[in-house]
């Protein structure tokens, strides 16, 4: 059997936090190897890139989720005990319930209510003073995701939800203060939700029919048990606090409108642009850097060992931007995706495979959402952007133009 070559250090987990996003496909490139083995966190840990190891990473058969997610990620970003740590009939069950959200009606609604958003605040912004997009969509999001899931939101409480969002989202690779403010918004964000769940049980709160708070607090499991309140806040969570971190996205989305004049151009006159273009803004800009799982069962792979319980990583980023997969990958080019439809093992920012699987629930959800944020900033006003510091700095996790996306002189055009 052949040797995964082999990080030579003790612990790799600084050297991680010091390259980010860069840190799997550098050791990939000098290995010469889209396999290496290292130590993070003290635990032996398998790196992969590329689209064989992304079929690999989604076989269910050769992999779980049990205990492969890093603590502190649990307790700022993901919660403990939700879909993303579960395996065979209890992901199903979990992942279906979520799945019975994003029909494309519902989908759409979603997109509706950002929209309204999005006008209101337009209003606002005309012949006001400089916009810091990023903190903008915070607050547009975290409304119109409340609105559309059934949960009440009174506009008081929308400063302080949108920062606790924002902090989970950005606190897992965190260390220091910046890690516990995280872990304490995510514990407020439970018990906020987990005593609405509580009044819909009770019948005093009202939730709409089919909505997500509906759904998760009626849902039963194959035993016929309703999900613990806690969990069931967590669920929910993972509905809301994902929605907001599209802002991400749509800051990187008006970051290429900005660099690529003539694709802005384009996406205004050609309604059919927008798609390829968001699906090149999800590939070339960096968020999620891996996804990890732990082997379920000894196999060999490339004449590669991979032992029972050993965790790996799938290189979400260095996929996405594999020369193999991607010509020229380091350059922005929509055109990539104008006549296909991008492909589930190569184009991975929210995961690979199929959505019955671990790959995210929300991916129709995010491209309805910045393809209407990138209509709107096309088509429905015109800005100016002054200078400022929009440089994306890969060390960081994650990552996001320092300005949040500065723009000036905002007037309304539709
Ligand atoms: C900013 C855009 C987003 C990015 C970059 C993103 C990325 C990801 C990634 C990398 C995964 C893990 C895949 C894996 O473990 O193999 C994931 C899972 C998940 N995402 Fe997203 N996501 C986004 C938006 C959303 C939205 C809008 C929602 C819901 C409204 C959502 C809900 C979920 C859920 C529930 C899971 C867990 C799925 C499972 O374990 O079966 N995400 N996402």
């Amino acid at each position: 059997m052949a040797t995964i070559p082999t990080d030579r250090v003790p612990d790799s987990t600084l050297a991680l936090l010091r390259e980010g996003y860069r840190y799997i496909g550098t050791r990939c490139d000098r290995y010469g190897s889209d396999v290496f083995q290292t130590r993070l966190l003290l635990r032996r840990t398998i790196c992969m890139r590329g689209r064989p190891a992304s079929m690999l990473f989604y076989d269910t058969e050769r992999f779980e989720r049990t205990g492969a997610m890093p603590v502190r990620v649990q307790w700022t970003l993901t919660g403990r005990g939700g879909v993303q740590g579960l395996d065979g009939a209890a992901h199903e069950d979990r992942k279906a319930m979520l799945m019975s959200l994003m029909t494309p009606t519902a989908v759409r609604h979603l997109g509706q209510l950002f929209d309204d958003e999005w006008r209101a605040r337009v209003a606002v912004w005309e012949g006001a003073g400089p916009v810091v997009l990023y903190r903008e969509l915070g607050r547009m999001l975290t409304r119109a995701v409340c609105a559309w899931a059934g949960v009440p939101l009174a506009d008081a409480q929308v400063t302080r939800r949108t920062a606790d969002l924002h902090a989970m989202i950005g606190s897992g690779a965190a260390i220091g203060p910046v890690h516990w403010w995280g872990r304490l918004a995510r514990r407020r964000g439970e018990r906020w939700l987990a005593e609405i769940v509580d009044r819909v049980r009770a019948g005093t709160l009202p939730a709409p029919a089919g909505s997500a708070l509906r759904v998760i607090a009626e849902h039963s499991d194959p035993r016929g048990r309703a999900l613990p309140r806690r969990i069931a806040a967590v669920e929910l969570l993972n509905l809301l606090r994902p929605t907001v971190a599209v802002g991400r996205f749509i800051v990187f989305a008006a970051l290429a409108l900005h660099d690529h004049p003539a694709w802005r151009e384009r996406v205004r006159e050609d309604a059919d642009a927008a798609e390829p273009f968001v699906h090149e803004v999800r590939r070339y800009y960096p968020f999620f850097p891996a996804a990890s799982a732990r082997v379920r069962r000894p196999f060999e792979w490339h004449g590669y060992p991979f032992p029972r319980g050993r965790r790996v990583l799938l290189d979400l980023y260095g996929t996405n931007h594999h020369p193999a997969l991607w010509p020229e990958p380091e350059r922005f080019r929509p055109e990539r995706f104008a006549d296909r439809r991008p492909d589930a093992y190569a184009l991975v920012p929210q995961g690979g495979g199929e959505h019955t699987g671990h790959r995210c629930a929300g991916e129709w959800i995010t491209i309805e959402l910045m393809k209407r944020a990138v209509t709107n900033l096309t088509s429905t006003i015109r800005y100016d952007v002054p200078p400022q510091d929009l440089a994306v700095d890969l060390r960081r996790l994650p990552t996001l133009p320092p300005s949040g996306f500065v723009v000036t002189n905002v007037r309304r055009t539709a």
